[in-house]
């Protein structure tokens, strides 16, 4: 082996020389890559996240076929219901180029408090309560609340028709939501076409079913999605922090319709998380026309003088069910259950 000693300016000549090869190395590797992507990938096309599991996720077509796809590395996280940009690998599988704007989120907090997006483009929140268990109005108003301050347009859906008999209270309670100008539609599982109304309501939407336990969410999900769907939603992921396994939320599509669905356990707890008072006065939509007209700029709508919510309460335009529902809400919020 011969030792040859290089002066310093022979080897400062060897490493640049060196240098400049790699570097003219790496930048034909990059090319070729591109070269590589181009030839590989097809031309973007649109899509929706349908799935997500951390940088993987299902993205449908707009042909309607399910593809596996990873994000772009640049990328923020997406959620199911994104509508996305993406490109197709020869394998059936994708890359997920760019997400399009969304126009609606649903947040859940987190575990440690903080707001984080479950579902993206949703067009209605379907508030669904039954003919028993025998709904609270406080609770749907605690729903709708919710349902206003994201934006998303609320629906209920009256279930269990199939019990309701004429004289049934609950003829009332619907008609006084309708008067507010909400939809109300009424819904069955356990009656021949008790779900045609639903499923036309529907018809154009992305939509997510909450509501309290026992009402018959699950059911109706059941009745309308197609058989092989159901069996699906959970994957175990790594994380750093151990494996555990998460939910994640999914769009399924009605098998009768043009509706679809968005579904999670954590979707289906939506609207009993933290609100502040601001959106409690916005969520009662018939408030809105007052909001802002007491006397006193921080009115709270007790007992205050010159109050405008009040007096239009007394006035019959504000119905006392709805003022005692508020009540009960900011109530709530200045002293939440242990
Ligand atoms: N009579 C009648 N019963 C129904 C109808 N839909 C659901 N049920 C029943 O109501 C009960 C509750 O239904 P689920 O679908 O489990 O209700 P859920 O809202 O999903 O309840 P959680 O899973 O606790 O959130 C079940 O015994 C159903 O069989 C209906 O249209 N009519
Ligand atoms: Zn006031």
């Amino acid at each position: 082996m011969s030792q040859r000693k290089l002066s310093r300016q022979q080897r400062w000549r060897v490493e640049k020389v060196q240098a400049e090869r790699v570097k003219r190395a790496e930048k034909r590797e990059q090319t070729d890559q591109r070269q590589l992507a181009e030839g590989e990938y097809g031309p973007e096309q649109l899509g929706r996240v349908v799935a997500h599991f951390g940088r993987n996720m299902e993205v449908e077509g707009t042909d309607g076929v399910r593809h596996l796809c990873h994000l772009r590395a640049n990328l923020d996280t997406l959620v199911t219901g994104d509508r996305v940009s993406w490109r197709e690998a020869s394998d059936g599988s994708g890359v997920v180029e760019a997400r399009l704007e969304r126009y609606s989120t649903l947040e859940r907090p987190d575990a440690r408090g903080r707001l984080k997006s479950v579902a993206a483009n949703i067009d209605r929140i379907m508030i669904v309560f039954a003919v028993e268990p025998e709904p609270h109005p406080f609770l749907i108003d605690r729903y709708l609340v919710a349902a206003e301050a994201t934006g998303i347009a609320p629906a209920l859906v009256l279930n269990k028709m199939d019990l309701l008999d004429e004289h049934h209270a609950l003829h009332a309670l619907a008609s006084r939501y309708r008067t507010l100008g909400y939809p109300v539609i009424g819904a069955s599982t356990r009656r021949d076409g008790g779900l045609e109304d639903l499923i036309a309501a529907m018809d154009d939407t992305t939509a997510v079913f909450v509501g309290q336990s026992g009402v018959g969410k699950s059911s109706l999900i059941d009745a309308l999605l197609p058989d092989e769907s159901l069996a699906v939603g959970e994957l175990s992921v790594d994380s750093r922090k151990g494996r555990h396994t998460t939910t994640t939320a999914r769009l399924y599509h009605f098998s009768q319709g043009s509706g679809a669905l968005i579904d999670s356990p954590g979707i289906r707890e939506f609207g009993l998380g933290h609100l502040d008072e601001q959106q409690v006065e916005n969520g009662f939509i018939e408030f809105r026309p007052y909001l802002g007209h007491c006397r006193f700029r921080d009115c709270r709508h007790r007992l205050e003088p010159g109050c405008a919510i009040l007096t239009a309460a007394e006035n019959g335009e504000i119905l006392p069910e709805r003022l005692e529902s508020f009540r009960r809400i900011v109530h709530e919020l200045n002293a939440p259950p242990r």
